[in-house]
């Protein structure tokens, strides 16, 4: 994105550069030392205290103030590859300070309330040695819009960190959502005998449908989806299908009420029911093959959106034609086709952060929410995430590189989506990403393409669909692209692209511009700014002609300071806002 510099003053800055510095600084001179006991009394009444102020913020101003947060960027650490199974398990009382417990797990439950912050939410959690230490989730503190610390369920924390907060108290923080297992509450699981007769087994398994079915109405989605689930287990060993196909029917719609399209997909399509033949029914008195051909539409139907959602339009099309083949007469069959073909944009959450870049000391706005949107859409939906990672980021994921999942689950870098995001979203609604990280997104195919100051192609946004527009021939094998950012000033321009993208521009213009006279580019920026000023005060010029009569007279300035020869085929961006200013200017007149 081009414009994510924030504004601060310069005293704000220092602060949060003092304060960053020192916090690294305190940490690393405290790594290794062993942890204070906390007494269990008061941590818990500190919670409780936290989580009630932050109920109340949350209803009045305090929650503007939080919803800015200031993150510290630039320390990443691999999320853990291994499984549950693979770690030695421990206990509060072996932590140590500033220290990632590699080969280690952590089992405790909550023992307080939760305070939920804009970014992070904690908690104190306890291990069944009775010791209480504090418990932070950053960024990625929800799963099905629940904060996923307000459990009962047990937590198994892997290679647990154990950290200071930002203001110095010791707390165990998960940055890797995969880094926290919450097992599932199992009790009221009774397990069914292996050798339990079909009808009982049949019973238990209708039993566990009809309350995913409840738990739907009731929108308790998790509920819905883990009753279905069990319900499952038990269905494969009937020897008829039946009953296992509604399950992954009904689940394959839980899933995309979940985001869960990888699964929902694979739900829709082992529901299929192989016979009789999928022919358009003509005969109504065919009850039979008219409900199969039902079912098979809804299967296909929830199959096609799934794919469609995964941005994989052709199969999305394939499921629809399907489903519109069964069921003709079926007019949002008609629809969905019709939407196959769309490009989307994983945008949402218009949630920013200013975040203090270790590495370079910058300062920024991060889209944290599009972060958290990416990362949740990834972990919900492993198919995507390799093709995420792939994309261009400066943290490659050191050790956890290339590793996408454990047999707990999907596993998503979350410091490489951070750097991901930085690296490649741009803001929708307008051409050079300008407009902060509110409308933010990541358009994975887009993202592969490399700037040039001389570009051959445009961006265009359609609501959240981009259209990358050829803006002059482009012979095939070219490679296409576009301009991340189209300021006149090469200086500035050179200075936004290595700010934000981190590299220096080496095009035909920016070559010719390099190696302009020093003198030359500053009487041309000063013209530039002069320009810049000059539009925004024409809007309301109540005399339009000695308008237009200035605004030519500072183009021709500008194109004095480009050498014919030098400048012959390439553009001069300096001109160009006062240009498209006179072009609509003369139009008006
Ligand atoms: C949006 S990505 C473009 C795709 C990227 N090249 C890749 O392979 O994933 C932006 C990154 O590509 C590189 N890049 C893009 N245009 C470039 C250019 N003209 N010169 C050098 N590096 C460029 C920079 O590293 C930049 O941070």
């Amino acid at each position: 994105m081009a414009s994510n510099t924030v504004y601060l003053t310069e005293q704000e800055v220092q602060r949060i550069r003092t304060t960053v510095k020192e916090n690294a600084k305190k940490r690393s001179e405290l790594r290794g030392n062993a942890r204070e006991a906390r007494g269990a009394k008061d941590a818990i009444s500190q919670a409780t205290g936290a989580a009630l102020m932050a109920d109340m913020g949350s209803m009045t101003m305090d929650k503007a103030k939080e919803s800015i947060p200031a993150l510290a960027v630039g320390q990443p650490y691999p999320p853990c590859t291994k499984s549950v199974k693979e770690l030695q398990p421990m206990k509060l009382a072996d932590l140590t300070m500033e220290t990632h417990h590699r080969g280690r797990q952590l089992s405790v439950k909550r023992a307080s309330p939760v305070v939920m912050l804009t970014s992070r939410s904690w908690t104190m959690a306890q291990d069944e040695a009775g010791e209480t230490e504090r418990l932070e989730l950053l960024l990625h503190k929800t799963r099905h819009r629940k904060d996923i610390l307000d459990s009962n369920s047990t937590f198994i924390i892997k290679e647990p960190y154990f950290t200071l907060t930002e203001e110095g108290e010791p707390t165990l923080r998960i940055d890797h959502p995969s880094d926290l297992v919450v097992l599932p509450n199992t009790q009221d699981a009774q397990p069914l005998a292996p050798d339990a007769a079909p009808e009982e087994v049949e019973k238990r398994a209708t039993s566990h449908k009809q309350k995913g079915n409840a738990a739907l109405t009731k929108g308790d989605l998790p509920l819905a989806h883990a009753s279905y689930t069990a319900g499952l287990a038990l269905a494969a060993r009937l020897p008829t299908p039946d009953l296992a196909r509604d399950l992954h029917r009904n689940r394959a719609h839980v899933n995309l009420l979940l985001s869960q399209f990888d699964a929902a997909e694979a739900d829709a399509l082992a529901a299929l029911i192989p016979s009789p033949p999928a022919e358009p029914v003509s005969d109504a008195n065919d009850d039979a093959s008219l409900r199969t051909a039902e079912l098979n539409a809804k299967c296909y139907f929830r199959a096609g959106t799934a794919a469609y959602n995964l941005g994989r339009f052709a199969d999305a099309r394939a499921h629809f034609e399907r489903q519109l083949s069964l069921m003709p007469q079926d007019k949002g069959a008609t629809a969905n086709r019709t939407r196959g073909g769309e490009e989307e944009g994983a945008g949402g959450g218009a949630l920013t952060a200013v975040t203090y870049d270790i590495r370079d000391d910058r300062i920024r706005v991060a889209p944290v929410g599009l972060e958290r949107a990416i990362v949740e859409r990834t972990a919900k939906n492993p198919s995507l995430i390799g093709e995420v990672m792939g994309l261009y980021g400066d943290w490659d994921g050191g050790e956890g590189k290339g590793i996408e999942s454990t047999e707990d689950g999907p596993v998503v870098d979350v410091f490489r989506v951070h750097d991901i995001v930085a690296r490649n979203a741009f803001g929708a609604g307008s051409k050079d990403g300008q407009g902060g990280g509110a409308s933010a997104g990541l358009w994975i195919r887009a993202a592969y393409l490399n700037h040039s100051c001389v570009p051959n192609a445009e961006r265009e946004f359609v609501g959240d669909l981009m259209i990358i527009r050829a803006i002059k021939d482009i012979a095939a094998g070219e490679e296409i692209v576009h301009s991340y950012d189209e300021s006149g000033d090469y200086e500035a321009r050179q200075q936004a692209l290595m700010t934000t993208w981190g590299f220096e521009c080496a095009c035909a213009l920016c070559a010719a511009e390099k190696g302009d006279d020093a003198a030359v580019r500053e009487k041309r920026a000063k013209l530039v700014r002069e320009g810049d000023e000059f539009l925004k005060s024409a809007g309301s010029s109540t005399n339009k002609r000695l308008a237009i009569v200035k605004a030519k007279r500072l183009l021709a300035a500008i194109d004095e300071t480009y050498d014919e020869k030098k400048y012959r085929g390439l553009p001069r961006l300096a001109t160009r806002r006062l240009q498209q200013w006179l072009t609509a200017a003369s139009a008006r007149r």
